[in-house]
């Protein structure tokens, strides 16, 4: 439990879906969102990187705005702060900014309203802003998750030990997941839905076993939604070949996109993406790891981070 006047919370990106697992898998990964939150008179945004002084800078502004509902919730006022917020994740790319934020609220409402929630709770919590735990569920417990909505609760498997880098080819272009979600089809048949459920389940026992071909090639084979957004991806078709041929095992649209990702064995992912970074001069490829502690949060005295509660 923190307490003092000032604090830090760190927040890992993900990528979502990893090709079939729609809406259930997420993966963190080694970009932050992060915080220092001091007591002030006033609720205050300063934002330490250009792409976040788009937004609002007093308590209208997302983070805090989240962090208000939750301590709504539970009867309580926070006390208004200063929130110097840095951020490596590119917003609207596909790389779960949305979910980061939504856990930095409720990490925040959950330190300064001495809620003390669980993990569990947390991503209760966040479920209810963003209605599928593969971002957030991520960006809460680190490593891989899976997860299923339920309609009163959300359950959760996080795995910790995956030997998998990513390679993320990130477009300059945005794309919101609303505009992304609305190329997806209201409703599939039973003998679609069954399908497109096997090839999930092959794909996650695949890669929790290591077959990683097996892997990618049930990546390639979703049915929910990349075939629907593939259009709205400039040369995804294109990329894709080019990322298999770098070296990647499997190759899928990141959340909604339009970022593409690359799944490489562990150890190979700097060479797979300096070559891919050769052939795709403007995109931005970057070759990340898995993040494995999921959110943190740390007074700013700088002792070493604190886990949340379980
Ligand atoms: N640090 C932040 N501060 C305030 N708002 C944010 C922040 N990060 C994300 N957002 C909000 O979330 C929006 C992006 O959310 P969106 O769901 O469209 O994309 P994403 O979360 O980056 O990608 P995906 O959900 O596909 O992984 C931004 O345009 C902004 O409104
Ligand atoms: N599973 C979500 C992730 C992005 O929020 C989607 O693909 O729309």
């Amino acid at each position: 439990m923190i307490s003092g006047n000032s604090f830090k919370i760190k927040v890992p990106a993900s990528t979502a879906n990893l090709g079939p697992g729609f809406d259930s898998i997420g993966l963190a990964l080694n970009l932050y969102l992060e915080i220092m939150v001091e007591k002030s008179e006033r609720w205050q945004v300063i934002p330490l990187s250009k792409e976040l002084e788009v937004f609002q800078n007093d308590e209208s502004h997302f983070i805090i705005s989240v962090a208000k509902q939750v301590a709504k919730k539970y009867y309580k006022t926070l006390p208004p702060c200063r929130l110097s917020i840095k951020s490596e994740i590119p917003l609207a790319r596909g790389l779960g900014s949305s979910a980061s934020a939504i856990v930095a609220g409720i990490e925040l409402a959950d330190v300064l309203g001495a809620l003390n929630l669980t993990s569990q709770q947390k991503l209760d919590i966040a479920i209810d802003f963003e209605d599928h735990p593969d971002n957030i569920g991520a960006s809460l417990y680190g490593g891989l998750v899976i997860g299923s909505k339920n309609d009163d609760h959300t359950e959760i498997v996080s795995i910790h030990d995956l030997p998998v880098e990513i390679v993320v080819m990130i477009p300059k272009e945005e794309l919101l997941t609303k505009e992304s979600r609305a190329v997806l089809p209201d409703s599939f048949s039973f003998e679609v839905a069954v399908r497109a459920g096997s090839i999930s389940n092959v794909f996650i026992a695949a890669l929790l076993s290591q077959e990683w071909n097996k892997a990618g090639r049930m990546m390639r084979k979703d049915q929910y939604h990349q075939p629907f957004r593939k259009r709205l991806i400039t040369d995804y078709d294109q990329i894709e070949g080019l990322a298999y041929k770098a070296g990647a095992f499997g190759v899928a649209l990141s959340g909604a996109g339009p970022s593409i990702i690359g799944l490489v064995e562990a150890g190979k992912g700097k060479e797979v993406a300096d070559n891919l970074s050769l052939v795709l001069p403007k995109m931005n490829v970057l070759c990340l790891s898995i993040d494995k502690a999921g959110s943190l949060v740390e007074p700013t005295a700088s002792i070493p981070y604190i886990r949340k509660a379980l």
